[in-house]
């Protein structure tokens, strides 16, 4: 009897241990699962998403930079049917000095940085020294001659310096990248002073020549050619410059007085430095107020803010019309100093805060380094390259970053208020 009821209490027990599992075997291995997916799945699922966006936005960066890269890419053996000079011509409108497809821009480069140097004199036009050639077949070019290093950096004013020629043949591709499409076409050349400049000199030009140890120079006649203390030199013969396209006559530029010019006096501020509502008072005027001038000299201001050109005292359109384009000429004080980003060349952008749609989305294009990217790939090609020293890319970079957030700044500070211009409003 005693041994049945062991026996029954064995049972009972093995029952209730068998009863209670079964109740609790699904929690434990719902935990179980729970658990393994938290380890598993959570942090695998998290890795791959993050991997997978970054390496699509990777891709989707590469291949926008090598799509650009082709777009921009400068084919010097284009053929032309004309002359290089007469494609360059045609190619000017009211409104650009190219258009955004022109292969021909090439080979009218090549044409610039090689054709033969029939006469030489003096710049007539600007302060700083320069030459004005006409290469064979007639054409009228500046040449702006190296002053410096690419390494130079200039610390004192953001206007310091005499003119960097590099910077010009920089801003004239930046120009085309950010599809402004409204700087001169600008290539590197190196010219023999001796054989090129000298037996086809003007007198007044060969009267400021002069030799410093073994190298060739000259002084010109500008504003701040004061003799051969602010001459120029070659190494021996050879000078390195940029030549520049002169426009065709057909659109006679006009001066006009930059609304938000410097003083150039130290201690002494502009009305634009002191007034953050100054723009209100530049659109009383009617040039500003109705047009397209305002939105050119915005556009004008981000890129002078990218090449770090804070000396546009003056500009020059295209023509006398309304509508007549804000040309971006004589953009030799550019690329002076790749740590200090100079934020009052937006002043005219975030004072007024509108820009054109077109431009904040080309700016939004360029960022995450693909602006960098383009341009080095583009300068490469110049004769002359390389164009600029490396700590400029990311500068570059940096200051796209810094525009779009200027944007945006604007578009959150007024709700409502239209910052983003489209074309009707241009
Ligand atoms: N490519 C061009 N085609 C036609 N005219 C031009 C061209 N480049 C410059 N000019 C004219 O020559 C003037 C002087 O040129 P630029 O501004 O480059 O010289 P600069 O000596 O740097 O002048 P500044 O010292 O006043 O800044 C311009 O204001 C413009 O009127
Ligand atoms: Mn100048």
């Amino acid at each position: 009897m005693r041994r049945k009821w062991r026996v029954v209490v064995c049972l009972t027990v093995i029952f209730i241990l068998y009863v209670s599992y079964k109740i609790l075997e699904p929690d434990i291995k719902r935990e179980i699962i729970q658990a393994d997916s938290i380890i598993k799945e959570v942090p695998v699922v998290m890795e791959d998403n993050s991997r997978l966006s970054e390496e699509e936005a990777d891709t989707d960066v590469e291949k926008l930079v090598k799509e650009l890269q082709k777009k921009y890419w400068i084919n010097f053996h284009y053929p032309l049917k004309d002359s290089p000079w007469r494609v360059a011509e045609k190619m000017v409108t009211e409104r650009e000095v190219h258009p955004e497809y022109a292969p021909e821009i090439g080979s009218i480069l090549k044409a610039m940085a090689t054709r033969k140097i029939l006469s030489a004199d003096t710049g007539y036009k600007g302060t700083q020294l320069k030459l004005t050639l006409i290469l064979e077949g007639g054409q009228i070019v500046a040449f702006k001659p190296r002053w410096y290093r690419r390494e130079e950096i200039f610390t004192e004013t953001p206007y310091s310096g005499a003119d960097r020629h590099n910077g010009e043949i920089a801003a004239f591709h930046l120009n085309r990248i950010m599809e402004f499409r409204r700087t001169p076409l600008a290539v590197g050349r190196k010219i023999n002073l001796n054989t090129e400049i000298i037996p086809n000199g003007s007198e007044q030009l060969l009267k400021t020549f002069f030799v410093n140890g073994s190298n060739t120079c000259f002084y010109g006649k500008c504003y701040y050619c004061k003799g051969e203390e602010t001459g120029v030199c070659g190494e021996e013969d050879i000078l390195e410059g940029t030549v520049i396209l002169w426009l065709p006559r057909a659109y006679p530029l006009k001066t006009h007085r930059h609304p938000w010019a410097r003083t150039y006096v130290t201690g002494k501020l502009a009305q634009w430095e002191k007034d953050p509502n100054y723009c209100t008072a530049v659109q009383a005027s009617h040039i500003y107020s109705q047009g397209p001038r305002l939105l050119d000299l915005i556009d004008t201001a981000i890129f002078d803010f990218l090449i770090g050109n804070a000396d546009r005292h003056r500009y020059e359109t295209l023509g006398n019309q309304m509508e007549s384009v804000f040309l971006m000429l004589d953009n030799g004080k550019s690329f002076g100093n790749p740590f200090h980003d100079e934020i009052s060349i937006l002043a005219p952008l975030y004072q007024c805060c509108i820009v054109r749609d077109e431009t904040y989305k080309r700016l939004l294009t360029l960022k995450k380094g693909v602006l960098s990217k383009v341009l080095r790939q583009v300068l490469k090609q110049d004769p002359i390259s390389p164009i600029l020293a490396e700590q400029h890319y990311p500068a570059l970079d940096r200051r796209v970053t810094i525009a779009l957030e200027k944007i945006q700044t604007c578009i959150d500070k007024v709700p409502g208020k239209t910052v983003l211009v489209g074309k009707k409003g241009s």
